[in-house]
């Protein structure tokens, strides 16, 4: 008999994965047996100690780096099937980047910077002009556009590096520690904004973080220790 309420199939399908690294002759057992879903517009904090393989977690869901075993499907496309070169052109149109230190261009204006990640897509310049526009509009940094990193806030800064990570318009915006080197009050706007991302925009959001008080705004937090998943709780 067929299901009346079919579940849609997840966004993010992390199925039964393990991780090693190698160092030397040394064998590095980091995610272990490790199953996550993350249906569409979902906000999803991850949380766990130092060390317990949350940015390895992110970069397989990234496609930054395949499982050792086990497999990865986002959007329904096998991310651990994918050769390097198809990972990084799939990454290009599907996931968006925010990182703890914001990794923004010192020589580059935060227009040029929110602009980085469409040179690697088919648009022309004036395209691309207005999809910065857009992004840097949704992170209320208009005004700062042509405006250089070193010149703004840690706070403004992260808007830069938020604005850079969905001026594609991703599948699935990936943040690692995206409140960690900010003040309380900057890092409560930075959560602002992407609650407003997830809320209004319907983005989905896998956020890192060892703060319960950044956390407490995703819908579902996941506990890691020693590469396992512990816990959930809904928020
Ligand atoms: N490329 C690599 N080669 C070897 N070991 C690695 C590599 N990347 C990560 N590790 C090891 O995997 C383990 C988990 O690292 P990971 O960065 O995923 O942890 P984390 O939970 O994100 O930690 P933190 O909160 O400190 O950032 C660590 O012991 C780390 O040293």
């Amino acid at each position: 008999m067929s299901d009346p309420t079919p579940q849609k199939e997840p966004l993010v399908r992390v199925d039964a994965v393990e991780k090693i690294f190698h160092r030397g002759s040394e064998d590095i057992h980091v995610l272990s047996d490790l199953t996550l879903h993350v249906p569409a517009g979902e906000f999803v904090a991850l949380m766990g100690p130092s060390g317990s393989g949350k940015s390895t977690l992110l970069n397989l869901i990234g496609g930054l780096d395949r499982p050792t075993k086990g497999s990865v499907s986002v959007a329904g496309d096998r991310l651990d099937n994918l050769s390097d070169r198809q990972l990084a052109a799939w990454r290009a149109r599907h996931i968006g980047f925010v990182f703890q230190l914001y990794n923004l261009m010192p020589v580059l204006t935060a227009e040029r910077n929110v602009e980085l990640p469409l040179l690697l897509t088919p648009l022309t310049k004036v395209q691309r002009q207005k999809h910065v526009a857009t992004a840097l509009a949704m992170v209320g940094l208009s005004h700062r556009a042509t405006h250089y990193p070193r010149t703004m806030s840690g706070g403004e800064q992260q808007r830069v590096g938020i604005a850079r990570g969905i001026v594609t318009d991703p599948t699935l915006l990936l943040c690692d520690e995206p409140t960690g080197d900010l003040d309380r009050k900057a890092g409560d706007e930075i959560l602002d904004l992407l609650t407003a991302l997830n809320r209004e925009h319907g983005k989905t959001i896998v956020m890192v973080t060892h703060d319960p008080h950044a956390s407490a705004r995703a819908a579902r937090t996941v506990h890691l220790t020693k590469g396992r998943l512990t816990s959930e709780a809904q928020s």
